[in-house]
């Protein structure tokens, strides 16, 4: 039953159609009974109401998933099973509490149960020890979570975000000098780029790119990738002045190192180095409001000859068919960092094309989670 402040804003007609009818069917409690010991809806109905607890559960999964991640308890037994009690003692809990722990682990599949009652690594809690940053990424999670106490609030803009002091000091914000949080969080940011760069080259192929310009290019992990791919790409990596100490550090010391450059400048303020045929903007749009991504998108333009190419790629929201991963995590995630917003491919798109971009496309991605790219052309100028 609507309540009066469920009712729409004065002015507001809802037209009553057929699928809203069967929804209030689907809100009756009577139904729903009904439903789950009717032959032809019960499977429907036992796996609606299995989906609905996993959300409800959600963030439950995610702090026990944290529990094992903080415990180290996925390296602890990478050298076979272990029984509760004997992983109590390093971890500081009762052999009671860490079973808990231990089975929650085991109903969410990342680890598994032997007969005799040992916890071993399952297939997925062995793979998140292989996937670079994941770990820390799940650590960081402290603050974001601490962010999302109060979801009506963080949306409404009334929560001053830990998330938005966070990474400033990986945007080389004037402010970065604890040292120690900087190049922690600054290798978080360059470990995970280590998939987005695989699945950006696994989507694009950049062969017959002579020299590839990576703005906002931190460490440059894809850059390096990108050159290690590619024998005769010479890439150059341009990024804030405060990147640059760490970032020619890696650069240096990766085999590719005559083919690969730091330049520090900022994109607001700063020319972009010229000589580019390929320019790319690998998780950077998302960081930045519509403004700074319109201005930059023109400055990238006009940075390419005719022919040259535009990359992008970052998590993007689904668009028109909202997804999980871009419309759940990453929307909420930007939301808490403050200073942009995710984005659908059309709507990433939409923006080149205003830039003077064509020849846009995006790619099916093989991990949405992980990120989405899209390419873009310079138009060659007709001659006359
Ligand atoms: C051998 C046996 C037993 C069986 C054979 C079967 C077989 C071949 C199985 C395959 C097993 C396997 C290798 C699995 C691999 C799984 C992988 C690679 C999983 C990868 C998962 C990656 C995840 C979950 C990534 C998550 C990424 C996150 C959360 C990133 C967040 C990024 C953020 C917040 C970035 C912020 C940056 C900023 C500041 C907003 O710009
Ligand atoms: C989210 S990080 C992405 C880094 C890297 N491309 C990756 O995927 O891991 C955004 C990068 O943009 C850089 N950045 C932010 N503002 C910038 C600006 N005005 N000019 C140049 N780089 C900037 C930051 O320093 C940071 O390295």
């Amino acid at each position: 039953m609507a309540l009066a402040s469920d009712t729409p804003p004065a002015g507001v007609r809802q037209r009553i159609g057929l699928h809203t009818r069967l929804m209030r069917l689907v809100a009756r409690p009577g139904f729903q009974r009904w439903a789950a010991a009717f032959p032809f809806t019960r499977s429907t109905a036992a796996k609606d109401g299995a989906e609905l607890f996993d959300l409800v559960q959600g963030f439950v999964k995610s702090q026990a998933l944290f529990a094992l991640v903080d415990l180290r308890i996925l390296h602890r037994l990478m050298d076979g099973p272990l029984t509760s009690g004997e992983l109590a003692g390093p971890c500081r809990m009762s052999a009671d509490r860490m079973d808990r722990l231990l089975r929650a682990g085991t109903a969410m599949r990342v680890l598994r149960r032997d007969r005799k009652g040992r916890y071993g690594l399952a297939r997925k809690g062995a793979a998140m020890v292989g996937v670079p940053g994941l770990e820390d990424m799940i650590r960081h999670h402290a603050a974001f979570y601490r962010d999302l106490n109060d979801p009506v609030a963080l949306l409404r803009g009334e929560v001053d975000t830990e998330l938005s002091a966070f990474w400033p000091y990986v945007f080389g914000a004037d402010n970065a000098t604890d040292a120690e949080t900087s190049s922690r969080y600054s290798d978080l940011m360059a470990r995970s780029q280590e998939i987005v760069a695989a699945d950006t080259l696994a989507a694009v192929s950049l062969a017959g790119i002579d020299r590839l310009l990576d703005i906002g290019g931190g460490y440059g992990v894809f850059a390096e990738a990108a050159a290690l791919k590619h024998p005769d790409l010479n890439a150059v990596v341009f990024d804030l002045p405060a990147v640059r100490r760490n970032a020619e550090a890696r650069l240096q010391s990766s085999t590719a190192r005559d083919r690969l450059r730091f330049v520090a400048g900022s994109f607001r303020d700063d020319a972009l180095p010229d000589g580019a045929d390929a320019i790319s903007l690998i998780r950077v749009l998302y960081d930045h409001q519509d403004s700074t991504v319109a201005a930059l998108l023109g400055k990238v333009f006009d940075a390419l000859p005719d022919g040259g190419r535009l990359i992008v790629s970052e998590p993007m929201s689904g668009g028109d068919r909202p997804e999980i991963a871009g419309d759940v995590y990453f929307s909420f995630y930007c939301l808490a960092m403050q200073t942009g917003t995710v984005r659908s491919a059309a709507r990433i798109g939409a923006m080149c094309e205003n830039a003077g971009f064509t020849d846009i496309r995006s790619y099916k991605s093989r991990r949405p989670y992980v990120t989405t790219v899209l390419t873009a052309v310079k138009p060659q100028t007709k001659p006359g």
